[in-house]
C-alpha cells in the first residue's frame, strides 16, 4: 500500500554512495519496491547456473534473445490501433501475457548488462541525468521534437 505521504526510495548508486530520492505519492501507477534490478540479477544468475547455462549465455546471445522477445512484445501490440494507458480495453489473459514478455526483455536485458559488467541501474539514472540536461524542462515543455530542433540557447 502507498502512503499519503512523500515516500522515500532507497537506491543504489554505481559510485557506492547510498542514494536517497524522495518520490512523492502522487496516486499514480508505481512498481513495488521490491525485487531490485540486482535481485532479479542474482536470481537469473542462479538460474543459469543451476542450468549450466552461462556457456550459451555471451552478450551476443543475450542481445539477440533480448531482441526476440521485444518482438514478442510488439505482436501484442501489432494490429490494436493506439493503445489507451492502463489497457482498459484488454482482457486479463493479454495483460498477464504482456507481463510475461516485458520481464523475459527485463530478464535478459539485466543478464545482458552484468555480462557486459554495466551496473544498470546506476547507469539508467546517470543517463537520465543527462537527458534532463539535453533536453531542459523550461525549454522542451509540451513538446516531443528531438533535442537537435531546438536552439538550447533559449
Ligand atoms: N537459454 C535461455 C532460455 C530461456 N531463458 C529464460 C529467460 C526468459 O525469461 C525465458 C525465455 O524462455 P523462452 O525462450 O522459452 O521464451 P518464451 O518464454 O517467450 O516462450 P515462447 O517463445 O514460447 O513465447 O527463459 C534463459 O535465460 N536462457
Amino acid at each position: 500500500m502507498n502512503s499519503p505521504d512523500a515516500k522515500k526510495q532507497k537506491l543504489q548508486c554505481g559510485d557506492g554512495s547510498d542514494g536517497q530520492i524522495n518520490v512523492a505519492d502522487t496516486g499514480e501507477f508505481s512498481f513495488s519496491d521490491k525485487p531490485t534490478l540486482d535481485d532479479i540479477r542474482k536470481v537469473q544468475h542462479e538460474f543459469c547456473k543451476e542450468r549450466n547455462w552461462d556457456q550459451f549465455h555471451t552478450p551476443r546471445n543475450i542481445l539477440l534473445a533480448m531482441v526476440g522477445e521485444v518482438g514478442e512484445v510488439s505482436e501484442l501490440f501489432q494490429w490494436r490501433g493506439e493503445v489507451k494507458e492502463g489497457l482498459p480495453d484488454w482482457s486479463e489473459k493479454d495483460k498477464k501475457h504482456l507481463a510475461q514478455e516485458l520481464s523475459d526483455v527485463l530478464i535478459y536485458l539485466v543478464r545482458l548488462s552484468e555480462r557486459c559488467h554495466i551496473d544498470l541501474p546506476a547507469a539508467a539514472l546517470e543517463k537520465i541525468e543527462m537527458n534532463k540536461k539535453k533536453y531542459p524542462a523550461h525549454v522542451v515543455y509540451g513538446s516531443s521534437k528531438k533535442y537537435s530542433e531546438y536552439d538550447l540557447k533559449e
